[in-house]
């Protein structure tokens, strides 16, 4: 209505708002989706339950595809001619291959590897100006809150999510709790963006931001170019938050600026589209759920020492020690992560010795990456004990542009290696990996366990810290080494280890095995066959044994290690699940102390886990396939990953958030006695054997729904098509740089332009036909 009063609103509340498509009674919101990114690793299964069902893309022309992750060699290039003869690997041939095929079927924009603008998707998106302010952006990846850094609501989905998208340009949601992390005054000297977030999840831990997305403001902030808030945005899945957003301003508008797919520079779009950005920055008065203020001075270079990106400690501090946590869950993490990182509460940071350096990964490979390390390299030398020191740019055209300032030779005299664009050695999955044990000082964003190679201990840190580190051949203070040059610049720039070294997996042949053998299945389908399309098994009572899980921030690498990613099935994961915790990585034989190793669990229907934050990290749809082929069709845990939960759900699959310490409690000693329990959906009770009441849980209504009827939700929003329709007309009134149109002028390939028809009411509230005011 015009004229009518509305509350202030942050800028998550607005981004939101300008995206329903439907809301239904109990917050079960279809929301458009302005931008998808795909890629080779979540996308297979998703173009293959298309074509089981008949569907097609629904807007190409908001969709871009590219190959970027643990299958892309990041050797040289230069004799590239197709992925059939570059790829050696036969499974990431085939994987890359399929994106290929898919992209030509559904008619998608696809940058390829012989294409300079390839790269890892969270930096090619806002390369191109595909990402922009205010728009909505998903990837079946975790870190696409990258692109949050525009203003635009940005997040990870599964491949079932991914599907969705394809088929409707739309996702089914809820609302997110509104968060505020305000960061006020200057950056000391040394200090990082990479720094500030690091900071940020030590204080909130790595389910801090669950349920919520966070709006990163205040003068630090401000202060930041696009690419350092980038890198905060990238982090802000480590803290458990659905997105991170930044709100759109100069700096913003100034990195725009020419990008080949945002609207054209002084065109009567691109002023349309600046006044619209420029409004969306949350209103005065605004209400957080969750406040966090921090001052930069407490902030100094910062970096991890164990097994999560929450154990974070200052350079200038010691490895801590269960006696410096009280909470009972982080004892017993600090001892796990101390072990298998192979350090001593009390060293000091900077006496521990690195093998190995990796400058690169999503959240650290931009150019502007790029120069800091370089700067805190040029003249000197990687110290000797370090065996590989790789640069890893994030995409073609940040390695050309570095290539074009020289800094490859500077890296390259110093003894780095200079490598083509990819994941590399973030995810470990092509040859760049560690060997166990060895310790790498990397800029990437995860630290779990074999998260870059079996075995392997990751500390993260920023772009200038791992420089550093490579040149003293210890965890170093950039200060230390660099002096008081100054590394970071202020506003934006313009733009082989043995193969397959996993101790666990020796080759190919291996992997196949394990995956394709019918005999490694649990036995228990996934809806693989079942494409998600022809509808799930209805899930209404479950009786089972519950395998219990004493472990805080189970990460999805765990659940699924990478080397599993590989495949372009949903089925054959069960003997998989919890790969490296199951199996002896030297003889391949079970630890026998391994809870699904032992009777009655090898049998288990649920998982009850007392530590929280299951699944969190990755979007990988591998680990609740994992978990369905091992036979788990329910998972009850304090809290989850977002995304994992939302996983779950689409594969016909319970999680149970029970917050409930003693219900817990109660349903884990069940477990821990090897008797059954019994999970009863429709009356949403957990019982013991006897029938006897153990704990009641709450369940989101729409979800209910689907799992106790086995609805296919794709199905189900299809229905909704005229509203679709509807919406997008509104949005080719309203907001026409985001049509393909655009795209296609500036030869984009693909199809576009829904046709428009006159549409009723946007979501602001306005009248037909009346213009959206900013
Ligand atoms: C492969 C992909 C699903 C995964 C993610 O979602 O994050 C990967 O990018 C990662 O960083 O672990
Ligand atoms: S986190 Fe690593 S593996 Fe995942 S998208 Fe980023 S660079 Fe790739």
């Amino acid at each position: 209505m015009p004229g009518a009063v509305r509350l202030p609103q942050t800028l998550y509340d607005k981004v939101f708002c300008d995206h329903i498509v439907d809301e239904k009674d109990d917050g079960t919101v279809l929301l458009y989706i302005d931008r998808h990114l795909v890629h080779e690793v979540t996308s297979p299964q998703a173009f293959e339950g298309l074509r089981n069902a008949n569907r097609k893309v629904r807007r190409p022309d908001c969709t871009l595809a590219t190959t970027d992750h643990q299958n892309v060699p990041t050797t040289s290039r230069q004799n590239f001619k197709s992925i059939e003869s570059f790829v050696d690997e036969a499974d990431s041939r085939t994987q890359c291959m399929t994106l290929e095929d898919n992209v030509k079927e559904f008619g998608l924009t696809y940058f390829g590897l012989g294409d300079k603008r390839q790269g890892i998707v969270h930096i090619i998106g806002p390369e191109q100006g595909f990402t922009l302010p205010g728009t909505t952006v998903v990837c079946g990846d975790s870190h696409t809150s990258t692109h949050g850094a525009f203003g635009a609501l940005a997040f990870g989905i599964g491949t079932s999510e991914v599907e969705h998208v394809l088929a409707t340009q739309t996702i089914i949601t809820n609302r997110s709790k509104n968060m505020r992390v305000q960061v006020d005054g200057e950056l000391a000297p040394g200090v990082s963006s990479k720094d500030i977030i690091l900071h940020v999840i030590g204080i909130i831990g790595t389910a801090g931001g669950t349920g919520a997305v966070i709006e990163f403001c205040g003068s630090a902030i401000r202060g930041l170019s696009m690419e350092a808030r980038m890198s905060i945005c990238n982090m802000s899945i480590e803290a458990g938050a659905r997105a991170g957003m930044i709100a759109p301003d100069e700096t913003t508008i100034e990195y725009l600026k020419g990008r080949p797919l945002a609207p054209e520079v002084d065109s009567a779009e691109w002023k349309k589209a600046t006044a619209y950005w420029l409004s969306l920055r949350s209103d005065e008065g605004a209400k957080y759920d969750i406040d966090v203020f921090i001052d930069s001075k407490d902030i100094i270079p910062t970096i991890t020492w164990g097994t999560s990106p929450q154990d974070v400690v200052q350079i200038t501090g010691v490895v801590p020690g269960p006696e410096d946590f009280t909470d009972e869950d982080k004892k017993r993490a600090c001892v796990r992560a101390l072990e298998y990182m192979g350090l001593t509460a009390g060293t000091p940071m900077q006496d521990i010795p690195v093998d190995k350096v990796f400058i690169g990964s999503c959240t650290n490979a931009r150019i502007e990456d790029l120069r800091q390390a370089a700067r805190v390299v040029k003249g000197k030398k990687k110290a000797p004990n370090v065996k590989r020191a790789m640069i890893v740019p994030g995409s073609g055209l940040v390695k050309k542009q570095a290539e074009a300032e020289g800094l490859d030779q500077i890296f390259i005299d110093a003894g780095f290696e200079w490598r083509e664009a990819g994941c590399s050695m973030c995810l470990g999955m092509n040859p760049d990996i560690l060997a166990p044990q060895e310790r790498c000082a990397s800029t990437s964003n995860r630290n779990f366990e074999g998260r870059q190679g079996a075995g392997g201990r990751t500390h993260l840190m920023s772009p200038a810290m791992a420089a550093a580190a490579a040149i003293v051949g210890k965890l170093a203070d950039v200060r230390k080494v660099t002096g008081p040059t100054q590394i970071y610049e202020k506003g934006s720039p313009k733009v082989s280890v043995a193969p397959a070294h996993q101790a666990d997996i020796e080759s190919d042949e291996d992997l196949d095995k394990l995956l394709d053998d019918p005999e490694n299945s649990q036995g228990n389908t996934v809806q693989s066959g079942a494409p998600s399309t022809g509808g799930m098994p209805k899930f209404t009572q479950l009786r089972g044994y519950a395998a219990p899980m004493d472990i805080a921030n189970v990460d999805t690498d765990a659940i699924i290690p990478k080397q599993f990613l590989k495949t372009i099935k949903r089925s054959g994961l069960g003997s998989a699940l919890f790969h490296a915790w199951r199996y002896d990585p030297a003889t391949g034989d079970e630890k026998p102390d391994f809870v699904l190793n032992k009777e009655p669990y090898r049998q288990a229907k649920v998982l009850v886990s007392t530590g929280p934050n299951f699944g969190c990290g990755s979007s990988r749809e591998h680990a609740p396939w994992a978990l369905l082929d091992f036979g788990i069709w329910c998972v009850i845990a304090p809290s989850f990953g977002d995304i994992f939960f939302n996983n779950t759900f689409k594969n016909g699959m319970l999680p149970i958030v029970m917050r409930d310490a003693a219900a817990l409690e109660r349903i884990a000693a069940e477990a821990r006695a090897g008797r059954e329990i019994e999970v009863d959906l429709p009356a949403q009770v957990i019982r013991d054997a006897e029938g006897k009441e153990l704990a009641k849980f709450d369940v989101d209504g729409f979800r209910k729904d689907c799992l106790v009827n086995g609805l296919d939700d794709i199905g189900l929003t299809m229905k909704l098509d005229s509203k679709i329709a509807s919406f997008e007309t509104r949005r080719t009134r309203d907001f026409p740089w985001l049509d393909g149109s655009g795209y296609l002028k500036r030869d984009r390939s693909g199809p576009v332009k829904v046709a428009a028809v006159p549409v009723p009411k946007t979501n602001r509230g306005q009248e037909i036909g009346e213009p959206l005011e900013w």
